[in-house]
């Protein structure tokens, strides 16, 4: 299968999945707001600032006009930062209004808006009306951008209601390194894919701090056990949080110096500020705002999440992480499940 395929965003995941796309066979235009970086793709096809010693391949054209980089696509996979999602988003329909093109969506973002705590496919199926689209899929599960990069072995999760079309992404996708299954649980998988990353603060956290190998397999289970009770709070399948979305991104996210998540962790528990962190990364930490967000659905709804809310009381309010973690040792002796 050949197809035109659009990827907005080239950060590391956006760039990494393009070249994917490309290697697969088809013709792929990759989508980035910064002049700089689509020169360097183009004539030296490197990403330096994201994927350190990677060559792109000669075939990916990268553009800056977004309606160059969509011209004929009849694929959109959206892979920004979760709070670039709507303002993309809208930009695309105004271009999809003039070319009349129906693409099917796809999208690899993991987050929750901040404010609507709206899901990624959500935001996208509100600022592209039905009449300029065909389905929405989401891409998920326990994938760094460096290992793809290597071509190591993958496994994710291409989860939409029309089965068909999460069929048809699965086959754009897989190759001998990268294998896809289909998911019709959108809700789980995209409560999934967000709310990990908080969970891998945490065990980054926890390693900065100096705990072992026991901490952050209980930090992953236990937060695991409160992401579940929020999705099934939004009628998410249970089963999903056992798979590729679920537990296999918490271990991915939650264990691997790969992740600007747990890395931002590791370096808020040695002892640097947010702010320190965040300006040093350079990078997108999807789990700062998640875990606001987070929080505030979980009050909203009456779902009890308390490695959220401390991880909440040390990014937001201040709290000391060692005192947040006795806090939570000490709370009441309870039933697992
Ligand atoms: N890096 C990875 O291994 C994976 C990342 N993801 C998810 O993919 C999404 C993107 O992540 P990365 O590529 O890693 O981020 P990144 O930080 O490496 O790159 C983000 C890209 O988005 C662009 N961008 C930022 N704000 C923008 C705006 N307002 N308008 C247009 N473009 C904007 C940046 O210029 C950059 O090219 C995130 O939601 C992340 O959680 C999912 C799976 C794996
Ligand atoms: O989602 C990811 C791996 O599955 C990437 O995680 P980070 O955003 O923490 O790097």
């Amino acid at each position: 299968m050949s197809e035109k395929i659009a990827v907005l965003g080239a950060g590391s995941w956006g760039s990494i999945l393009a070249n994917l796309l490309d290697e697969n066979g088809n013709e792929v235009s990759l989508w980035s707001y910064n002049p700089e970086q689509v020169k360097e793709l183009n004539e030296k096809h490197t990403n330096t600032h994201y994927i350190k010693d990677f060559t792109y391949s000669e075939t990916l054209k990268a553009y800056s006009d977004l309606k160059q980089a969509l011209e004929g696509a009849t694929t959109i996979l959206f892979v920004v930062p979760t709070k670039a999602v709507r303002s993309v988003a809208s930009d695309t329909k105004a271009v999809l209004a003039e070319l009349k093109t129906k693409p099917q969506l796809v999208h690899a973002s993991k987050g929750i808006e901040q404010g609507t705590y709206k899901r990624v496919s959500e935001i996208l199926a509100e600022e592209i009306p039905a009449e300029l689209r065909r389905s929405i899929t989401v891409l998920s599960g326990p994938s760094h951008a460096e290992d793809v990069a290597k071509r190591d072995i993958t496994l994710v999760t291409a989860a939409s209601t029309d089965l068909d079309a999460a069929k048809h992404v699965q086959q754009l996708f897989m190759n001998r390194y990268f294998r896809v299954y289909t998911n019709s649980d959108v809700i789980g998988v995209e409560i999934a894919a967000a709310l990990k990353n908080i969970i891998a603060l945490g065990t980054g956290a926890l390693n900065g701090l100096g705990y072992g190998d026991n901490a952050k397999a209980a930090l992953m289970t236990r937060g695991l056990a409160e992401i579940s009770r929020l999705g099934a709070s939004f009628g998410a399948n249970p089963q999903t949080f056992t798979g590729l979305a679920g537990v296999g991104d918490i271990i991915v996210t939650g264990t691997s110096q790969n992740s600007r998540n747990y890395r931002a962790g590791d370096e808020l528990g040695k002892g640097q500020t947010l702010e320190e962190v965040v300006d040093t990364m350079g990078m997108v930490i999807e789990g700062v705002a998640t875990t606001k967000a987070a929080y505030e659905l979980s009050k909203q709804r009456g779902v009890e999440m308390p490695i959220t809310e401390a991880i909440y009381q040390v990014l937001y309010e201040g709290k000391d992480i060692r005192k947040a973690i006795s806090d939570l040792m000490m709370r009441e002796g309870r039933s697992e499940f």
